[in-house]
């Protein structure tokens, strides 16, 4: 089945929200463990544990996992893995993006069914051209795989880059939204190419001229809790496109832990808070 149709089926049965898989060492060190690829593990199983049947996806953060070289890449893999033997859907937070040929070496390690770190989905950076991403796009549709692509992010730097405007008068961030839009027309529920958008974004969207309902593909939506947005700001963000809403939460749910009772309670709150904004 089409990732769009697996998604939209999650979010209906779990609501929208994805629980971030951040293994900071700080969070680590709160939770009473060591700063080691054996405790990615654990903490991995932990937030799986605590989330299975109230969110729609998890989102590993791949950097997490890489700062322990080859031990913490084999536990990004058993985190991946796990999460497929508990049903949750998985959003690989690596934000690739390289010239097409290389671009086609990370959508093989991500998106090819049997690769060690396959996953649900994957999210990229369409800042060597929204073209680049073709290998990553055609995979995906292939194997039922779903994209991610950055558009409008939610930290403070992203506009100088994302706002800035084309030689055809359109923004940046507008020109990813309608090639995704483009990959996405007719399909439903909704197609497979996802945007990130920020819950800090403030009024960016209606500013640049970008219709995210016409997107007709999941918004994954990071910045709620530890980055400072709630629910005024998702409402203002995504007006009439708030169904197909994805919202993150990593650090807002993982300082509940280390218990997976406690993490369980995080979880449920930040999941009936974003579906009461977003339904
Ligand atoms: O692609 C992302 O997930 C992402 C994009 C973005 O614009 N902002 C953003 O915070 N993220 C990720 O979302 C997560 C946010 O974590 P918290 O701020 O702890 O909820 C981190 O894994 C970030 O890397």
């Amino acid at each position: 089945m089409a990732f769009g149709a697996r998604l939209a089926a999650a979010m209906d049965q779990h609501g929208p929200l994805c629980v971030g898989i951040d293994p900071h060492p700080g969070l680590l060190a709160a939770w009473g463990m060591e700063d080691t690829a054996r405790s990615l593990v654990d903490f991995g199983d932990a937030v799986l544990e605590a989330s299975a049947g109230e969110c729609a996806a998890v989102k590993p953060n791949a950097a997490f996992f890489e700062r322990h070289g080859s031990a913490g890449v084999a536990a990004l893999e058993h985190v991946l893995g796990r999460a497929r033997e508990l049903g949750i859907l998985t959003v690989l937070d690596a934000k690739r993006g390289d010239i097409g040929s290389t671009m086609q070496g990370y959508a093989e390690s991500y998106l090819r069914p049997g690769a060690p770190l396959e996953a649900d989905s994957l999210t990229v950076s369409p800042y060597l051209g929204f073209g680049s991403l073709k290998p990553a796009l055609d995979l995906a549709q292939e194997h039922g795989k779903g994209i991610f692509v950055l558009a409008l992010t939610s930290n403070p730097e992203g506009p100088e880059v994302q706002h800035a405007i084309a030689p055809d008068g359109r923004a940046v961030a507008a020109v990813v939204a309608e090639e995704a839009a483009a990959l996405n027309n007719g399909a439903s529920p909704m197609g497979d190419v996802g945007l990130v958008v920020g819950a800090t974004v403030g009024d960016a969207v209606q500013r640049l001229g970008i219709d995210l309902d016409r997107v007709n593909g999941p918004l994954l939506s990071p910045g709620v809790g530890a980055q400072g947005a709630g629910p005024a700001e998702l409402s203002l963000v995504f007006g009439n496109a708030r169904g197909r809403v994805l919202v993150n939460q990593s650090r807002g749910v993982l300082q509940a832990g280390p218990t997976v009772e406690k993490l369980r309670e995080a979880v449920i709150e930040a999941s009936s808070a974003a579906k009461s904004i977003l339904r």
